[in-house]
């Protein structure tokens, strides 16, 4: 079972795989052909989704992506389709696929204008961004910039080929503006630009279209991360025995909470016996108890001043641990998390001041061991102002010290040693709001008493914890959205889950 997917690699790499393929016998109009019959099925799908007029304005730069929209026109054209294409140079300096399926295009009836100013674009219809694809550099200007900014303010709905026009597909770099998606279509394999700096924001939702580019060179082709593959997630599920027991069902223990964070404290311990923990106990300072008064029936909990030995004892008979949400920065808290931390047996999460007490010991963890800090939280452990390398840096802290990194974020990337980095391009903007965190934490924490190896908990984890924030603003709206939404959404998300894995 593989949580990896699409493989995801760089625009560079993406042009070097393909020039290598052509150089040894593949045909670069062949490539077009399949990948504007692939464009042109999901435009058509896209507006069938939608209830929409059959209509699309092709929007053409002058490379092999405008080629791309041409062919796709021109079979939207043969469906019926009313398409007109915008062509920001002339024919001339445009590419020679360019060139060929743009006469195509006229050739079966359709419309070319060739625009000197950007208002003279009439948005019409669903837009197919075929502007700038893999052979983007540098930044937007002129005519282009114009277009893009056009296009961006006319608020119809616009289709990527390839990646939307403006990002760059080696560093998700956007200088200044890039055509904001409502879907890309990519071609072949997604690009790590998507995902990186501004770029999540332009992508919209994503569509794969197979090119016909062989296997072999997907295989050879230098992958910077993979995306979750989703569709094997219900199998991790953990199987459910009927003659269980709860401590069976998987003991967490939480180190969570302090004075005045009793809520951090409370929705973590749900979030684990949301996530299928049997039961938790939460061990808390000592003198938080009045504060504790309203906690739910289900959670048990324990107050500690000093001494570890309760929760050592308890131990014996947990199956996972969790430390940090709401626990503060007050040195005592650290004290007592070193009082018993060389004496963990359980696979752990830790999270937030968990992260911050326990900064540049987790090498010598025996026990497995899954941190999820936010970019700040990263950049501390790091000791550093900001990332040079981000997946080289993350990758490098999950493998010296030997953990499962987190890096929580929009997208979500996770790092484990001699695995390569998965992207979960998953959840809503809504979710950035205070406590959301905890409930991962709790999250990740049941389905590690659940047995599940760490990199496959946190993987489950984060995409059910992204998936429920999905739900919740879907139902509402992402304005309104708050952590405890997502403890009411998860019974959907296993719902659906476990539907997927009857199939
Ligand atoms: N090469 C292949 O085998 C295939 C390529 N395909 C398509 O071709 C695209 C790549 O084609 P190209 O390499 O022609 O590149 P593009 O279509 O991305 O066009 C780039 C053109 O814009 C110019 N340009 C780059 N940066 C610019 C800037 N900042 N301002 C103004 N102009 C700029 C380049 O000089 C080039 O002429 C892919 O994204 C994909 O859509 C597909 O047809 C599938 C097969
Ligand atoms: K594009």
């Amino acid at each position: 079972m593989s949580l990896e997917g699409y493989k995801v690699i760089t625009a560079r790499e993406m042009a070097r795989i393909e020039k290598l393929s052509i150089q040894e016998g593949a045909s670069d109009e062949g490539y077009m052909l399949k990948a504007g019959a692939g464009i042109a099925e999901r435009v058509a799908l896209f507006i069938k989704e939608k209830r929409l007029q059959k209509r699309v304005t092709l929007l053409v730069g002058k490379g092999n992506n405008g080629g791309d929209a041409f062919v796709a026109g021109t079979l939207l054209l043969k469906k019926g389709y009313i398409v007109q294409a915008y062509h920001l140079f002339p024919t001339e300096e445009s590419s020679p696929l360019c060139q060929k399926h743009k006469q195509a295009f006229t050739d079966a009836g359709g419309l070319v204008f060739f625009p000197k100013k950007a208002a003279e674009i009439s948005c019409k219809g669903v837009l197919l961004d075929g502007l700038l694809g893999t052979g983007f550099q540098g930044q937007l200007e002129g005519i282009l910039l114009d277009t893009v900014e056009h296009v961006n303010r006319s608020k119809q709905p616009i289709l990527a080929i390839d990646i939307p026009s403006g990002v760059n597909g080696n560093t998700g770099e956007v200088n200044p503006i890039a055509v904001n998606a409502a879907e890309t279509i990519f071609l072949g394999l997604p690009k790590i630009g998507f995902f990186l700096g501004e770029g999540y924001n332009y992508i919209g939702k994503l569509s794969p279209v197979d090119f016909g580019l062989e296997l072999r060179y997907v295989h050879q082709a230098c992958g910077m991360a993979h995306m979750l593959n989703e569709k094997n997630l219900p199998s991790l599920l953990p199987e459910l025995t009927r003659t269980r027991h709860k401590y069976q069902a998987g003991y967490v223990l939480a180190v969570s909470g302090s004075p005045g964070m009793p809520g951090a404290a409370m929705l973590t311990c749900l979030a684990a016996l949301r996530a299928g923990a049997g039961i938790i106990r939460l061990f808390h300072p000592m003198g938080m108890e009045n504060e504790l008064l309203h906690a739910p029936y289900e959670v048990i909990r324990t107050p500690y001043k000093d001494d570890p030995a309760a929760l050592l004892l308890e131990m014996s008979r947990a199956a996972a641990m969790l430390i940090g949400p709401g626990l503060g920065r007050a040195q005592e808290r650290g004290t007592f998390l070193k009082s018993f931390i060389d004496h963990i047996t359980v696979p752990t999460v830790i999270d937030a001041d968990g992260l911050f007490h326990l900064k540049g010991m987790f090498a010598k963890f025996p026990f497995p061991c899954v941190l999820t800090p936010h970019h700040r939280e990263m950049l501390q452990l790091l000791g550093k102002e900001k990332f040079d390398d981000m997946f080289d840096e993350c990758q490098k802290f999950a493998h010296e010290n030997a953990i499962t990194l987190v890096l929580k974020g929009a997208p979500t990337f996770i790092f484990h040693k001699d695995k390569p980095p998965l992207i979960i391009a998953r959840g809503d903007p809504g979710m950035a709001t205070a406590g959301t965190g905890d409930v991962l934490t709790g999250m990740i924490a049941a389905l590690l008493a659940q047995k599940l190896p760490p990199r496959e908990a946190a993987a489950l984890g984060v995409y059910m914890h992204a998936r429920a924030g999905e739900c919740v603003a879907e139902m509402n709206t992402s304005y309104d959205l708050i952590a405890s939404d997502l403890l009411e959404a998860l019974p959907r998300v296993f719902k659906e889950l476990s539907d997927l894995s009857l199939m």
